[in-house]
């Protein structure tokens, strides 16, 4: 068979640039990620095997492993697990598959220091690549469960990798690194070390539930093989010692493992290479016996709101893999949630479909939703720090469960936290925002818009700021719809300050009933008219009492859509009528008190009608909107600055 050579995809070759002049202080990792994917091959073809969809493969003794040779200056790390064919090497191998990864490359160039870019780095995951930290060359062999021939992959992780087809190869996967010459400056330790990989396997690897072994070349030995007829070289003398305990820590008590070691398990289910932000131990007893290990991350993935976003539970039946991404035992705002979780009583070959229907699975999901919220809620008072980390993180998720979880949906309010604009402007609760409210304050207030800094300046914040209203300031797409599902707390009702009448209650003194009468009366003919000018997207005019320096807003019925709930029905494909919206006007604006006296000085009124029009835009433009007709309003407005000229 010819040996071709192929190129790596840009993103691939940019990733291994990175690996080779390794921003990453610690190398020892790199053994750490190929035992993972060695670990991963072989629930691979476990599972496979469970559902007979494993033909002519070994599965007698699966394990994984480790070949120093000293002389040659290599390491190999083999498995006999699922392998890979052909096509496979070069999708996986030569490529990045991973969805963010332009994203990714873009933050790594902003990323100012080495330690930036190693957690970013470490949120992709360059497993495989990341051999190439210690090694100039890599040598892949694999060969897929099943598979007559077997395919050879070699690359020195400059542009170009080669590939061949071969006809001896065991099954699964060894990767031989030809490792860099020792250099304990760079933390490049001597990896032919027998007691280097023991300690590196200890440190990283001990739970891995397959046996890992050492396999040191005896000069007078054949060297053992990998996979087939490994049992035969029987009576040898050294047989490979076994490196790691294969216990698995989800069914050890609290007081047997270390925070390391559960981190460690983290890193290899969760694919990341940062400690986790919380670990959650759930031991479930009685007729449906199951343990629970669950990992907060610390970071948000950058494909958490990509549909097909892959989870990272692992469904476990009596110590045995059975489903990866098992999206059935959580509900889907806790999809960022990674971990094991083992029952003893399901049925190994169970289906994803039938998982959704079961009552156990419900139960367990419902039990590990609440224990996740508790653990939240006890963050959020043992350790402010970490909790303001993880609503940083995850909040905009966590808030779709007010929507969709209505069971939990108090307890979700709890640990629920928003920006405001009382203090410092960093979040609150709502039992902090009732606690400050001031007597006669019947209602939350909020404002929900793009940003911050738009929701800060719109118009509709004027009267409340004057005040001294506390808003809170939603700016997470799921916050328009939460709002109206949760519709109040604590028997205050939420009120977003850009919707219905605003009446800001006995704040305004004893005479404002009066004066505001007053000023209806003085702007009842000019409202009509102007009701009449405008067109079908305002369905009325009227005196505004939220305005104190702009002259305009725009404000919706309470039950009327917000414009952007209303985008976002449309982009999902549902039809909604367009809300016909109000506008509001500063009775005690200099433009709108000019307005009012053109009105009734003039009988022709054709130049004033323009004038409407661009009040109109000039307030949608302030909540962020674009006028109808853009080039109508630039050419009205044009006319008008001249004339002020
Ligand atoms: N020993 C192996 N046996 C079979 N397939 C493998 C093996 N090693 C790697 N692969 C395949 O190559 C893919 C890419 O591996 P790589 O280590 O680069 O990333 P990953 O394992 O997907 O992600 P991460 O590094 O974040 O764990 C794997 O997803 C797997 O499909």
């Amino acid at each position: 068979m010819p040996t071709e050579t192929f190129e790596f995809q840009v993103e691939a070759r940019q990733l291994l640039q990175l690996m080779i002049h390794s921003v990453y202080s610690n190398k020892d990792v790199f053994l750490r990620e190929l035992v993972s994917n060695a670990s991963d091959a072989l629930d691979k073809l476990r599972l496979a095997a469970l559902r007979d969809d494993a033909p002519g493969a070994d599965t007698s003794d699966l394990h994984i492993e480790i070949e120093p040779d000293g002389d040659a200056r290599t390491l190999t790390v083999r498995d006999n697990g699922i392998g890979m064919t052909h096509d496979e090497v070069g999708r996986l191998i030569g490529t990045i598959a991973h969805s963010g990864t332009a994203a990714f490359l873009e933050e790594l160039k902003e990323a100012k220091d080495a330690a930036g870019a190693e957690g970013l780095i470490g949120q992709f995951g360059v497993g495989f690549y990341s051999g190439f930290m210690v090694a100039d060359e890599m040598t892949l062999l694999t060969r897929r469960a099943g598979e007559a021939r077997g395919t050879r992959w070699t690359s020195r992780g400059e542009g170009t990798y080669t590939m061949e087809t071969v006809d001896d190869a065991p099954q699964g996967t060894s990767v031989t690194l030809h490792l860099k010459p020792a250099d304990s400056d760079d933390q490049l330790h001597d990896y032919t070390s027998a007691r280097k990989i023991k300690e590196i396997v200890k440190k990283y690897s001990d739970f891995i539930t397959w046996p890992i072994r050492l396999v040191t070349p005896a000069p007078a030995q054949e060297a053992p093989a990998g996979g087939d007829g490994a049992e035969a070289a029987g009576g040898g003398p050294a047989a490979p010692e076994t490196l790691n305990s294969m216990k698995a820590l989800w069914a050890r008590s609290r007081e047997e493992v270390s925070d390391d070691e559960y981190h460690e398990l983290y890193k290899h289910i969760g694919h990341d290479w940062r400690d986790p932000l919380e670990t959650v131990r759930l031991q479930a007893e009685g007729t449906f016996e199951y343990q629970a290990l669950l990992f907060v991350p610390a970071h948000a993935p950058h494909d958490l709101f990509t549909q097909g976003f892959r989870r990272g539970l692992q469904l476990y039946v009596k110590r045995v893999l059975i489903m990866d991404d098992c999206e059935a035992l959580l509900p889907s705002y806790l999809r960022f949630v990674k971990g094991v979780v083992d029952a003893q009583d399901l049925s190994l070959n169970v289906s994803r479909e039938i998982l959704q229907q079961d009552r156990h699975i419900r139960m367990m999901q419902r039990r590990l939703t609440k224990k996740l919220l508790s653990s939240v809620k006890d963050m959020m008072a043992r350790n402010p720090e970490r909790y303001t980390t993880f609503w940083r993180e995850f909040g905009a998720v966590l808030k779709e469960g007010l929507v969709t979880d209505a069971e939990n949906r108090d307890a979700l309010l709890a640990v629920s936290s928003f920006p405001t604009t009382y203090g410092d402007g960093g979040p609150t609760t709502l039992k902090g925002y009732l606690e400050r409210m001031e007597d006669g304050q019947e209602d939350i207030y909020y404002l929900t818009g793009e940003s911050r800094r738009s929701i800060e300046n719109s118009p509709h914040m004027e009267a409340f700021r004057d005040r001294g209203i506390e808003v809170l300031l939603l700016t997470d797409p799921v916050d328009e719809v939460w709002v109206d599902a949760v519709g109040e707390y604590e028997g205050k009702p939420m009120r977003s300050v850009a919707k219905g009448e605003i009446d800001l209650g006995g704040r305004t003194g004893d005479d404002a009933g009066t004066e505001r009468e007053q000023q209806a009366d003085a702007y009842a003919d000019l409202l009509g008219w102007m009701t009449e000018q405008l067109d079908e997207g305002i369905k009325e005019v009227r005196l505004s009492s939220r305005l104190t320096v702009s002259p305009a807003c725009i404000v919706s019925d309470a039950h009327e859509l917000t414009p952007a709930l209303e985008n976002m029905y449309r982009a999902m494909g549902q039809e909604v009528p367009p809300a016909r919206r109000i506008l509001e006007l500063n009775p005690d604006h200099q433009l709108v008190k000019g307005l009012n006296q053109a009105y009734r000085e003039n009988e022709d009124r054709t130049r004033l009608a323009g004038t409407v029009e661009v009040l109109h835009g000039l307030a949608v433009l302030a909540e962020g909107g674009r006028p109808k007709d853009p080039a109508r309003f630039v050419q009205l407005m044009s006319e008008r600055l001249e004339r002020a000229l």
